[in-house]
């Protein structure tokens, strides 16, 4: 069901949800850019907070805005003084491995930044992008994916994990490719479920170097061996059982020769399982997809999965099955594609 389009609420209240929404993810945001979570470690007085924050300070409005982090769940007043959340506490303390406070900087830069000029940009078109802000650029990738480690630990990477334990196929595949693999958390789950397999992470050289990183902090350099290039012109190499894809296969030049090299790279009986949207009504569905990629397509850059696409492309590349289902990431829902390649 669609937000202005819920009968199962009051119409009026989805009018009062998108007022508040700007102001919730404003409270987030300066939550996270003041540091706040490091602050309310313990019980505070507002007095104790504003030394801790070692800035000038307004008392009456650091209490505004304190008891609007309290209000939305970020931190707890009681008696006049304010901590952190359980919430706040796992996912806004830098030192918390599953620190979320940059990943939401960096999604929130992404996601917003051209929704205060929607009119002028539907006048004049696209506005040129900032060589930094090009989601084709490796350093646009640098910069974003140090803080998908996070991210990825935070639960992705099990719900990936998921995925891969439901496939037969996982109980004897000896060898899995990730490929966009990002920091590399996800294949590196689904190794340790399955002790018995070695991992390739496949992504641009900066970000290989950043997965390295990431290998060694959970002491699995000896499974996993790495492919460092553009997944256009760079050799997948071959003999994959399972092959993993999940949001980046945007940047593919040419998908018909790309999945070509893809089934090729597979044993027989190997499967590919990606996970990324599938837009359907015409592209105006789902709706989390729809708003979070609004700034980025004003910009020109408009990358997004029709439903079933992907599926499509993997029919022509020869895989014998093609199956697509919903799956639900913290996100909303996206869709699964798993195909199979003809057994020897
Ligand atoms: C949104 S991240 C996804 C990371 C991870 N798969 C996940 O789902 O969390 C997109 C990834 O695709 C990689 N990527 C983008 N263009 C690429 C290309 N031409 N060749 C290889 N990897 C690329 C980026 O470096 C980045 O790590």
């Amino acid at each position: 069901m669609t937000f202005f389009a819920d009968k199962s609420q009051n119409p009026m209240a989805s009018i009062f949800e998108a007022l508040q929404a700007p102001v919730r993810m404003a409270v987030l945001q300066t939550a996270v850019e003041t540091g706040m979570a490091d602050i309310l470690t313990q019980a505070s007085a507002p007095e104790d907070i504003a030394a801790a924050m070692d800035t000038e300070i307004h008392p009456e409005n650091l209490v505004h805005f304190l008891d609007s982090m309290a209000g939305i769940g970020l931190a707890v007043k009681q008696d006049g003084r304010y901590v952190n959340s359980e919430f706040a506490s796992t996912f806004l303390r830098k030192e918390s491995p599953v620190y979320l406070g940059s990943l939401v900087l960096n999604l929130s830069r992404m996601q917003h930044r051209n929704i205060h000029r929607i009119e002028e940009l539907v006048r004049t078109g696209p506005p040129p992008v900032k060589q930094e802000d090009c989601l084709s650029k490796e350093s646009r990738w640098e910069a974003s994916v140090r803080h998908l480690a996070s991210y990825q630990r935070a639960g992705i990477a099990a719900l990936a994990a998921d995925i891969i334990d439901t496939l037969p196929e996982s109980r004897t595949a000896s060898t899995i490719m990730d490929i966009g693999c990002g920091p590399g958390l996800m294949c590196m789950e689904i190794l340790q479920r399955h002790p018995g397999m070695k991992g390739v992470l496949f992504d641009l050289p900066g970000i290989i170097r950043l997965a390295e990183k990431e290998v060694q902090k959970e002491g699995m350099e000896k499974r996993i061996s790495y492919i460092q290039g553009d997944y256009n012109t760079t050799d997948f190499g071959k003999g994959y059982d399972i092959i993993w894809a999940s949001h980046n296969l945007y940047y593919v030049q040419d998908f018909s020769t790309f999945f070509l090299r893809l089934h090729a790279a597979l044993n027989d009986g190997g499967v590919f399982v990606s996970l990324h949207e599938g837009t359907s009504a015409e592209g105006t569905i789902p709706e989390h997809v729809v708003l979070s990629r609004l700034s980025l397509a004003l910009e020109g850059q408009n990358y997004v999965f029709r439903q079933k696409e992907i599926a499509n492309h993997l029919r022509r590349a020869g895989f014998q099955s093609v199956e697509t289902s919903p799956f639900v990431l913290p996100v909303g829902e996206v869709e699964l594609t798993i195909a199979r390649k003809e057994k020897g």
